[in-house]
């Protein structure tokens, strides 16, 4: 089975870790959501497993070989980078779209130029426009159609839908599906709008202050996830022996959000109130500020 793996990666800008020790593997055929707060290394560990940025510790295989510097294992990867203010001065920012996407097609070996220009339109995007003078909406639409049109197998997205509106957001979100059911790619999506995204994952990936916190499938893990509310000492004592998170105290109320393990059941014949959580709170309780 196709896959990318990383291999115990770390990353250190001067004297800051901002990746620890990340062990991941894609699978081939999967759309994976990446998420994590800001500066959490999302963009970072994009960065490596496309091989833009080297590791400072570990190694990133696509099918047992090493991606660094490897044009077959490139071949297979994009990672359609955020065109952000970043990128002016560069040489990307004053060309025109229509040249950034013609370079584009020259580095994917199976771009199809009929799904770009089929996207150009949908977007309607003025392809003679000039990067530097584009909006963050059209910005997004440039590396979308870059992601999709590449048709590499490994496929990964930095905040995609940052700047779309609500419309454009729901029809990326729709041709991303189209092209994953009939292509089969692997998607990695990073996102800050949770709940938008949700159906689309297949897989969660979470990151926090550069290190998995979690992988694991969508669906499995929101049907372990709860949020349990009540008088503090009846919700303690309902909780005991869970894994728990992010406890909130309101006066003599307390809430806490608990994960399931294997085998274990919601505690019963307690007054409290059970809910099931959904993924953005479920974030919010493992990656939200500490109390
Ligand atoms: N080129 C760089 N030089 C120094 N530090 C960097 C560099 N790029 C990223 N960092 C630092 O690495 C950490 C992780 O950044 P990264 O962009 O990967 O986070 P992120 O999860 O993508 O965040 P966001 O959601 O805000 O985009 C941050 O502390 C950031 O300041």
């Amino acid at each position: 089975m196709e896959s990318i793996v990383c291999n115990g990666i770390g990353k250190i800008y001067g004297k800051k870790q901002v990746l620890k020790d990340i062990n991941l593997t894609l699978e081939k055929g999967k759309i994976y959501g990446l998420i994590g707060r800001n500066g959490a290394g999302k963009t970072t560990l994009l960065s490596i497993m496309s091989a833009q940025n080297p590791a400072s510790e570990g190694t990133v295989t696509w099918n047992g070989e090493n991606v660094w510097e490897n044009r077959k294992a490139l071949d297979h990867i994009c990672f359609s980078r955020e065109l952000s203010i970043n990128l002016y001065g560069s040489g990307v920012s004053g060309m025109k779209v229509k040249d950034y996407l013609k370079t584009a097609s020259y580095y994917y070996p199976n771009w199809d130029q009929a799904l770009a220009e089929e996207l150009i339109k949908k977007f309607e995007l003025n392809t003679k426009q000039r990067i530097n003078k584009m909006s963050k909406g059209m910005l997004s639409m440039v590396t979308i159609i870059v992601a999709l049109a590449s048709k590499a197998d490994f496929t990964f997205m930095d905040e995609p839908v940052a700047g779309l509106d609500v419309v454009m957001r729901d029809y990326f979100y729709h041709k991303l599906m189209e092209e994953y059911t009939e292509t089969g790619r692997t998607f990695v999506i990073s996102t800050h709008i949770i709940e938008e995204a949700t159906d689309l994952m297949e897989e969660v990936v979470m990151i926090k202050n550069g290190e998995v916190l979690l992988k694991e499938n969508t669906q499995e893990l929101l049907e372990r996830s709860y949020h349990v509310s009540g008088l503090a000492e009846v919700v303690d004592q309902a909780t005991e022996g869970y894994e728990r998170h992010h406890e909130e105290k309101m006066g003599r109320s307390k809430s806490v959000t608990i994960l399931l393990e294997e085998g274990q059941k919601l505690p019963e014949g307690y007054d409290v109130t059970i809910q099931p959580l959904n993924l953005e709170k479920l974030f919010v309780s493992l990656c939200g500020m500490e109390e």
